[in-house]
């Protein structure tokens, strides 16, 4: 059977009139070579140097990894002379990176996780890259961009994928018109079109948590899990199973591709952070691509896509997956 390429298929979307642009084509083209470029970095492991800590820490306090920065820099780089953009930002970059004044500019914003599931690096597991692109407004074009203008709630983004680097690399798409799953066809270097339509099942009995923070979790969620662990004679009536897999690419592509539950639920912790997740690099691409996919993504007690961001590396509870499921831990805080 032929298949369609990524080039291919947005080519056919930009025909067919749908959201994009010749300038997003080509951007989400240079996305693509780029988590091409990590995949590539991530397989060589100890042979390409990659593993292990830096000295450094990232803006969130967290030690980086080297394949962190690498896969930043590789992003940065590939990105830079597009044309396509006014600026990036990332979870690795304290604020905002504009495009050098000697590139060519354009008019769209690419935020990334440049490589989610870092614990994972050394210990060979899957890992990935997640991507979320805004369009710059219209203001941006006549003056300096501002770290301002990223600010914007998740249902304005225009396109948002993530790639995974697990036994295949796969590479998954929205562009608010469905989402769409590509595999790397490592020997062509091409990313391959392997399904056309992911949908995720509305109902599940599969959940994923960090049940370590138990003692930190608020009542709505422990409620939720006490009743997923009470099983067939629970209220719930059904056997669940758990799967943490601690990289939120592996653990959502998962979901995408058989259903079920991802929490990363904000927390009572001292630490007074709202959850673990960014909302910006994490929680707004994956809630874009999640509904597009039929799921749903709250915060417990919203939409996360509603959220108003008011800083760029702000976090935010997570809870997203198959819809009845997702639903019901809304319904959960509500009742709280
Ligand atoms: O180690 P924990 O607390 O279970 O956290 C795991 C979560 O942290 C993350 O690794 C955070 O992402 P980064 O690796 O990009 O910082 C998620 O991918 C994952 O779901
Ligand atoms: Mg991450
Ligand atoms: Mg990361």
């Amino acid at each position: 059977m032929k298949r369609k390429t990524l080039t291919q298929y947005l080519v056919e979307q930009q025909r067919n009139g749908n959201a994009v642009t010749a300038e997003l084509r080509l951007l989400l083209e240079t996305v693509a070579r780029a988590c091409k470029g990590i995949g590539h970095a991530v397989t060589k492991g100890a042979l390409g140097g990659v593993l292990g800590s830096l000295e450094s820490e990232n803006v969130q306090g967290e030690v980086q990894k080297k394949l962190d920065v690498l896969s930043n820099e590789i992003l940065l780089e590939a990105n830079e002379w597009g044309g396509n953009l006014m600026a990036m930002a990332s979870e690795e970059m304290e604020t905002i990176h504009r495009i050098p004044n000697e590139y060519p500019k354009g008019g769209y914003l690419l935020l990334f996780d440049p490589l989610d599931g870092s614990s994972n690096i050394d210990v060979n597991v899957s890992i990935g890259t997640i991507f979320s692109v805004l369009r710059a407004p219209e203001a941006a074009s006549t003056r300096e961009v501002e770290e301002a203008d990223f600010l914007q709630p998740g249902t304005q983004q225009v396109a948002a994928g993530y790639a995974v680097y697990g036994p295949q690399s796969m590479l998954v798409l929205t562009v608010g018109n469905g989402v769409v799953g590509f595999t790397l066809d490592r020997e062509m270097g091409t990313w391959v079109l392997t399904t056309e339509s992911m949908t995720i099942p509305q109902d599940t009995s599969e959940f994923a948590i960090n049940m370590s923070n138990m003692r930190h979790w608020e009542g709505p969620v422990k409620r939720y899990i006490d009743d997923c662990l009470a099983g067939e004679t629970g209220p719930l009536a059904k056997n669940y199973n758990m799967r943490w897999i601690a990289s939120m690419v592996a653990d959502v592509h998962r979901i995408m591709t058989r259903g079920g539950i991802f929490m990363y639920p904000r927390d009572e912790r001292p630490s007074g952070k709202k959850g673990k997740l960014r909302l910006m690099y994490e929680a707004n691409p994956m809630s874009f691509i999640v509904e597009q996919a039929g799921g749903a993504a709250t915060d417990g007690e919203q939409r996360i896509l509603d959220a108003q961001p008011n800083a760029l590396h702000q976090r935010i509870g997570v809870v997203m997956g198959s819809k009845n499921e997702v639903e019901r831990v809304s319904r959960y805080h509500m009742e709280d």
